[in-house]
């Protein structure tokens, strides 16, 4: 499993390792290898290197770094304004053994060296950096310097990727064992650079002992339920989706969202269409079925069906008490529901109407999928916590998986788990993006996906077209390109 590992988590990862065999010092030692072989792989020999140390075991690992570049021939300068912290012991061990020269951090000017090791705070990180430091960071990230970040740039916060007070700007990251999430949620991906994750001997089973709950969305975390079809299959085995069509100027969004869930993998799709959209939405439709929905009691005719075992709403529906209706329509129905856009705005302050309709039948997955627009309107505007903790509330308080989108979609499931998205580029934000992302998933359910995979694989194949059609895509070219991406999905099995 891709597991990603809160600071909390790593510091329990190391404990449980320590306890049951290689020393502190011992998993230190490979940690500054693994940054001075970084460091070596970009820096001429025999060039400048600053290594940056702060007070705790970052900064221990930093005196780690020092000690083996300078063997190897590197013009080694530390900056620290403290020897280590007496509570940080393996850092105490690592300063003792180094035996070059110490600066304060004040001393430290882009002339210093080309080269500029991070080794502030890491883990630890546990209140706004000021002073010094906060100095030393707004000089480090106008100097035009390679920096190279021991475990995550000093000054974001592993578990939030949040900045508190002042943040390094690195190259390079190399962390330990697994990312953590202020990898991989912003701002703190951006301060990054390229991550490295590097082996320190930290066994796969401590995993087990911690029970992590937090992945990057990898296929690793939901192949195994992916539902590539079988030899044997019907197209009804695959499943029926449907996606209710908006006005007669409203037709667009919801055949976008059609064709991702027929391209996903649904055996058949129909677009419910109000009758006054119908000759428009006909002429735009080939394999996607129409029918007509005349108003709640049109969509309950459709979904009578039960072999039609997933609806989407929501994509240019338009808001209000017509949408609220449909959506009580599809919850009541049965079918896996996929809530999007207007058919979540139309909820906004009365979200609990929503969330009890969801609970109502507690089995029948769901999934909402809002921008932070949509989620604030839903949920309220003011999310304590980070975008994770946000979604993973959220989750839990509707009774249904919530994809909360942007450049690093959290995918989060009522029982806790989350799935941060780390491959979607840019130009996704592009309109009727989502309308896509919204269709694939529900073609996923249709295919009898569960929920939080089906989710986290539709964010992920959207990410992966997003990055096959590449710059310049719109909407219509998401569809299009899934079954390259669907090809070497399965190739890769
Ligand atoms: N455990 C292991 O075996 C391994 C650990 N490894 C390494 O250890 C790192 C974690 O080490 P760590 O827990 O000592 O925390 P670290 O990030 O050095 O910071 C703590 C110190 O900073 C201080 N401090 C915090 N925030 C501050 C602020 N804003 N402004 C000022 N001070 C601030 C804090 O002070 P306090 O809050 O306690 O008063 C304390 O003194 C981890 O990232 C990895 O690099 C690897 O070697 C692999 C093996
Ligand atoms: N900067 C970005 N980088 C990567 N993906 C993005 C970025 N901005 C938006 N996206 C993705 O693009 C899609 C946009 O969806 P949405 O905001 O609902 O747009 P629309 O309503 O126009 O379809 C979402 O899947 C979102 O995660
Ligand atoms: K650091």
């Amino acid at each position: 499993m891709p597991a990603l590992l809160t600071p909390i988590e790593m510091a329990e990862a190391d404990r449980l390792t320590i306890a049951a065999g290689p020393s502190g010092q011992v998993l230190m030692a490979r940690a500054g290898l693994a940054v001075a072989d970084a460091v070596s792989r970009s820096a001429p020999l025999g060039g400048r290197v600053a290594v940056i140390c702060g007070p705790g075991n970052n900064g221990g690992d930093g005196y780690v770094v020092a000690r083996i570049l300078r063997h190897r021939g590197y013009r080694l300068t530390v900056f620290a304004d403290a020897p280590p912290d007496s509570r940080a012991a393996d850092a105490a061990a690592a300063f003792a053994e180094w035996q070059g020269p110490i600066e304060p951090l004040s001393e430290w000017s882009d002339a210093s060296a080309g080269i500029v090791v991070d080794a502030l705070y890491g883990a630890g990180l546990s209140r706004d950096i000021g002073g010094a430091a906060a100095e030393l960071i707004a000089r480090l990230n106008a100097s035009a310097c390679r920096v190279v970040a021991v475990d995550i740039p000093s000054g974001i916060d592993g578990a939030t990727g949040q900045p508190r007070g002042a943040a390094v700007k690195a190259h390079e990251t190399v962390t330990f064992y697994r990312r953590k999430p202020g990898h991989l949620l912003l701002p703190g991906r951006l301060h990054c650079g390229t991550i490295r994750v590097a082996d320190i001997g930290i066994s796969d089973d401590v995993l087990q002992a911690i029970g992590p709950k937090t992945f990057v969305n990898e296929p690793a975390l939901w192949r195994g339920l992916f539902p590539f079809p079988r030899i044997a299959a019907h197209k009804y085995d695959r499943g029926h989706a449907v996606v209710v069509s908006g006005g007669l100027t409203q037709t667009g969004a919801a055949r976008l969202a059609a064709r991702g869930a027929l391209r996903a993998g649904a055996g058949l799709v129909t677009l419910a269409s109000p009758p006054e959209a119908l000759s428009v939405n006909a002429a735009h439709l080939t394999a996607i079925m129409l029918m007509r929905m005349d108003g709640v009691t049109g969509l309950s005719e459709i979904l009578a069906d039960q072999r039609r075992n997933a609806v989407c709403l929501g994509p240019a529906l338009g808001l209000g008490e017509a949408t609220r209706g449909l959506v009580a329509e599809a919850l009541a129905s049965g079918a896996a529901t996929v809530l999007d856009a207007d058919a979540l705005t139309s909820f906004a302050g009365e979200a609990d109407k929503l969330f009890a309709g969801i609970k109502a039948w507690a089995e029948r997955p769901v999934v909402l999928t809002p921008h932070a627009g949509e989620f604030g309107r839903l949920f309220g505007p003011d999310q304590a916590g980070s975008k994770l903790e946000a979604a993973r509330s959220a989750a839990a308080r509707a009774g249904a998986v919530v994809v909360l989108k942007g450049p690093d979609t959290v995918v989060a499931a009522p029982d806790g788990r989350a799935a941060i998205a780390a491959n979607a580029p840019p130009w996704l934000a592009t309109a009727g993006s989502g309308d896509v992302l919204a269709g694939i998933v529900t073609g996923l359910l249709a295919a009898r996906m569960p929920a939080f995979e089906a989710a986290a694989a539709g964010v992920w194949l959207h990410g992966e077209a997003g990055l096959a059609a590449g710059i310049g895509l719109i909407a219509e070219d998401l569809p299009e390109v899934l079954p390259g991406v669907l090809k070497a999905l399965r190739a890769a099995e």
